[in-house]
C-alpha cells in the first residue's frame, strides 16, 4: 500500500477530476447520462470541474458558476446520485487522504444530496421557489 498524500495543489485537483470522470464515462449506469449530455466536449466540462474544485478545496476562486441547473432536468435517480458517490469516494480514496480528501468527500456527499431532492423537488411539479 502505497503512502498517500493530501490534496494539495491544482495538479492534484486536475489528477482526480480525470480519474473521476474517467470512471465516470465508463460505468454502466452513469455513464451513459454523461455521454449523452457531454458528446465531444469533455475536456470544456473536465475544465469547469478543475476550478469548482479548486475553488471549494484550495478557496482559489476560478469558478463562477451555478452547478444545479445543468442538472434540474437529468434523468436521474437515488441509485445515480449512489453510483456517482461510490465512484468519487472509490476515486478519492485511492488518491489521496487527509482532511482536503475528507472535505472533498463530505461537500460532494451534501451536494448529491442537495440536487437529489431539488430535482424531485420539480419532477414534482415544484415552483422555482430555489431560485434556479
Ligand atoms: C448522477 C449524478 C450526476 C450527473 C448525471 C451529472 C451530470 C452532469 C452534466 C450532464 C453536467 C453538464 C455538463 C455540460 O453540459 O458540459 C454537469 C455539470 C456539473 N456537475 Fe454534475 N452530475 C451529477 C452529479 C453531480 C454532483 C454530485 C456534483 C457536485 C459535486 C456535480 C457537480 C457539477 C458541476 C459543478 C457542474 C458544472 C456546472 C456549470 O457550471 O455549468 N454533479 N453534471
Amino acid at each position: 500500500m502505497p503512502y498517500l498524500n493530501d490534496i494539495q495543489n491544482l495538479d492534484d485537483i486536475k489528477l482526480l477530476v480525470d480519474t473521476f470522470y474517467s470512471k465516470v464515462q465508463k460505468d454502466p449506469l452513469i455513464g451513459p447520462i454523461f455521454n449523452e449530455k457531454i458528446g465531444n466536449n469533455w475536456s470544456a466540462h473536465l475544465e469547469r470541474m478543475y476550478r469548482f474544485w479548486q475553488t471549494i478545496l484550495l478557496e482559489e476562486h476560478t469558478y463562477s458558476g451555478s452547478p444545479f441547473p445543468p442538472h434540474k432536468h437529468l434523468p436521474v435517480e437515488k441509485a445515480h446520485f449512489n453510483r456517482w458517490m461510490e465512484i468519487f469516494t472509490e476515486t478519492i480514496d485511492k488518491l489521496y487522504t487527509g482532511e482536503l480528501a475528507e472535505e472533498a468527500k463530505l461537500r460532494a456527499k451534501n451536494m448529491a444530496e442537495m440536487f437529489f431532492y431539488k430535482i424531485e423537488y420539480f419532477r414534482t411539479g415544484g415552483r422555482d421557489f430555489f431560485g434556479n
